[in-house]
């Protein structure tokens, strides 16, 4: 007879019933299916619920033992009073209810998984062990008495049954290890899935934070990120003793461009001269950023002064070369750089106002003097 449990464990037990476990008499079976439900409630609050519910189920578990222990023990006596099976089997009984409190205590040396498990262990050998070994025996007896058997032949036939005691064990448990492995798989699939979705996740993340640090226009960083990285670069130039370089660089007469052919026109140039810079920093350590409306910001780490040199003139002619017209430019009847190029060892106080101060100082000194050009010392 089967014990209807209607919990949302039953659906998914630690320990399942199998028919092994069975011994043939109605109340007994209806009773032990009572306390592998309960065991698999606790399991189930233990790992998901309260300490308080879980000290309630204890609590059931330790009652509903006691329960049932009285009426095995009532159905027994009534066929072997006085027999040693009998009394065995009463002091096994004594020992649960004191080792279920125990495992019910807090142990300070376990951590929480760790004292799961011990209780399972504990519950799942005792229920197997008490039922397979012992009370299967018992009832076997009893059956047999109640069919007619002196005590002394009915023992002797429980006791010839329970010589195939290994088989059945084995049985149980390779029952139990199948629908272990297979909630295993389900357990795999499910962690594969969650696997992919966390990736899916990571990389949305990643998308919102290159979205959050790029410019849309061109696709270099954002001037939100360009003052998070100067002031990363400036640091790290301190501790490692290296030079830093911030070019500030700036299209000359840029409104003139969009004057004269529009402003869609003027976006394809910005987008062109965010294209000749990130083709111009080779190195990971650089960094490219779009700050304001035509102006730029480059940091390059670990440069000397005259290789940032180079790099600004190489700029400025790439940029010359691309042949961008702007025919109402001052310097030359195309798109121009002027650019500010300030090389500097940092040391402690150096903040990035002194940078930014510097670089827009060349800056103006590159458009005063005629544009077109860049200036890395001023007088
Ligand atoms: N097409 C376009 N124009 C922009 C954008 N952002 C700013 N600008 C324009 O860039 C122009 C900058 O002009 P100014 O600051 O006077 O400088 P300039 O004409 O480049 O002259 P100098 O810098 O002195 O050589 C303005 O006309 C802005 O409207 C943008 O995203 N797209």
């Amino acid at each position: 007879m089967i014990f209807h449990h209607a919990l949302e464990c039953d659906a998914n037990p630690v320990f399942r019933w199998d028919k092994n476990l069975e011994t043939g008499i109605d109340i007994i079976d209806e009773q032990h299916q009572r306390l592998v439900a309960l065991t698999n409630r606790l399991a189930h609050c233990l790992m998901v619920g309260s300490p308080a519910d879980a000290d309630h189920i204890y609590a059931d578990l330790a009652d509903y033992a006691g329960y049932h222990f009285a009426t095995e023990e009532a159905i027994w006596e009534k066929y072997l009073a006085g027999d040693a099976w009998f009394s065995a089997h009463q002091r096994e009984h004594a020992h649960f209810i004191p080792s279920l409190n125990r495992l019910s205590g807090r142990d300070e040396n376990l951590d929480a998984d760790q004292a799961i498990e011990r209780t399972f262990r504990f519950l799942v050998r005792w229920l197997l062990c008490h039922i397979l070994e012992d009370d299967k025996k018992l009832a076997d007896a009893v059956l047999a008495i109640q069919s007619g058997l002196d005590p002394k032949a009915a023992k002797a036939l429980a006791k010839s049954r329970a010589n195939n005691l290994l088989t059945v064990f084995v049985d149980t448990l390779l029952n139990m290890h199948s629908q272990l492995a297979s909630r295993t798989l389900a357990l795999l699939r499910e962690r594969a899935q969650r696997n992919d979705i966390q990736n899916k996740l990571e990389a949305t993340n990643r998308e919102l934070v290159n979205l959050a640090i790029t410019d849309q226009l061109t696709g270099l960083f954002n001037r939100r990120h360009f003052d998070t990285v100067l002031q990363r670069e400036i640091n790290r130039a301190r501790r490692q003793r290296n030079f830093l370089t911030l070019i500030y660089l700036d299209i000359d007469d840029f409104k003139k461009l969009n004057d004269t052919y529009g402003h869609a026109q003027g976006d394809l140039a910005l987008q062109a001269v965010a294209k000749v810079i990130t083709k111009s920093s080779r190195r990971s350590a650089d960094f490219a950023f779009r700050v304001g409306g035509e102006e730029f910001a480059i940091l390059l780490a670990n440069t000397q002064p005259a290789d940032a040199e180079i790099y600004a003139e190489r700029l400025r002619l790439a940029v010359l070369a691309r042949e961008i017209p702007n025919e109402h430019a001052r310097a030359a009847p195309l798109v121009t750089l002027s650019l500010g190029v300030f090389t500097h060892l940092p040391s402690a106080g150096d903040t990035q106002d002194l940078f930014l101060g510097q670089a827009d100082a060349r800056l103006y000194a590159a458009k005063s003097q005629g544009r077109n050009r860049w200036i890395s010392r001023l007088p």
